[in-house]
């Protein structure tokens, strides 16, 4: 109870939308502005030797600012729990929406598959590899916007992305030869080959490699075979030949896929990676409701801001800047 009391007094918290291995999230309202959130919750106990993937999430959280992945807008630690308020994407997993579907068509397969071309190459232009891209860690938002989540498995390796990386990590069915190898490997390149299975299961509804034995699904993956169902087109048999290549050095490159003929295929431009969010510069509006809301003045307001302590004068702002931009009044409900 004295747990929930620090978050209580700013969140209505709602029911459950999801429980992972070491993290329940529930829907929330965010008081002062009315605005609903979803509320990742960890028992630090239960967490264990797993504290410092949470760490390494919030952190890279805090550096991530682009409209396809999920924003991070709250920390709160307790001594016994760890909340992370975030985005809510009313629509769920990309997982449930293909399983429902069966498959996707190849439209709008193209659709989603450049929103996450876009988040990838964000973060590999700002050194960060995500090393678990799969369709449960890829959500839905109200307008069918995909957010990237779960950043507990991402590296920003010291030297940059030239750095290998040896850890084994993410998902097996989703794993890159070379990262089941136990070779070294690049970050970045283990994603492209990721995005391959993402790709190939919007357009078949099914993994490329799959068994149940797991010493059989490593033979799978790294003879790179796979079906190729009649309903895909050859330009769509191109593309996932590319991705999916065994040698990462012969596998295509983020940039090569930006403009690649299937990605752009009537769509005309190529992916647009900058983020749409301009957070170095703070929005005037949302500074002068706030200032005037706690009584200070802007310089007061934009100082407190500029400290980032993503807290709940930080959560605040994001939440009247996305009222903002959704087009709803840029009020504050409550005190703060
Ligand atoms: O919003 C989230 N999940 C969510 C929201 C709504 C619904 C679901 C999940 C799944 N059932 C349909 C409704 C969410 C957001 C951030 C996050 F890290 C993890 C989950």
């Amino acid at each position: 109870v004295e747990e929930y009391n620090e978050i209580a007094r700013h969140y209505r918290i709602k029911e459950t939308v999801g429980s992972g291995g070491f993290a329940k999230v529930k829907r929330a309202v965010h008081l002062p502005t009315g605005e609903t959130v979803a509320i990742k919750i960890m028992d630090k106990v239960a967490l264990g030797a797993d504290l410092p993937r949470v760490k390494t999430e919030i952190e890279a959280m805090k550096n991530l600012h682009h409209h396809h992945i999920c924003r991070l807008y709250q920390v709160v630690e307790t001594s016994r729990k760890i909340f992370m308020v975030l985005e809510y994407c009313s629509g769920g997993e990309l997982f449930d929406y293909i399983v429902q579907r069966d498959r996707l068509s190849e439209i709008e397969s193209r659709a989603f598959f450049r929103q996450i071309v876009s988040a990838v190459t964000y973060m590999h232009y700002l050194g960060y590899a995500h090393r678990d891209l799969k369709p449960e860690n890829l959500l839905i938002d109200d307008e069918q916007n995909l957010k990237l989540i779960d950043f507990g498995l991402c590296a920003k390796p010291k030297g940059g992305m030239s750095d290998q990386l040896y850890t084994c990590c993410g998902s097996p069915a989703y794993a890159a030869p070379e990262l089941i190898a136990g070779k070294s490997y690049m970050g970045n390149e283990a994603d492209l080959w990721s995005m391959g299975v993402l790709l190939y299961a919007l357009l078949n509804g099914f993994l490329p490699f799959d068994d149940d034995n797991i010493g059989m699904l490593y033979r799978k993956i790294k003879s790179g075979k796979y079906d190729t169902p009649d309903w895909l087109s050859s330009e769509s048999l191109i593309l996932l030949k590319q991705l999916l290549q065994v040698d990462p050095k012969r596998r295509i490159t983020v940039d090569e896929l930006l403009n690649h003929v299937w990605i752009t295929k009537e769509m005309g431009v190529p992916v647009e990676w900058n983020s749409k969010y301009q957070t170095s510069v703070l929005d005037d509006d949302v500074v002068t409701e706030m200032s005037v809301h706690r009584k200070v003045s802007r310089e007061t307001m934009k100082a407190e801001l500029e400290k980032w302590n993503y807290d709940y004068l930080t959560a605040a702002y994001f939440l009247l800047l996305k009222k903002k931009t959704s087009g709803r009044p840029v009020r504050l409900q409550m005190t703060l």
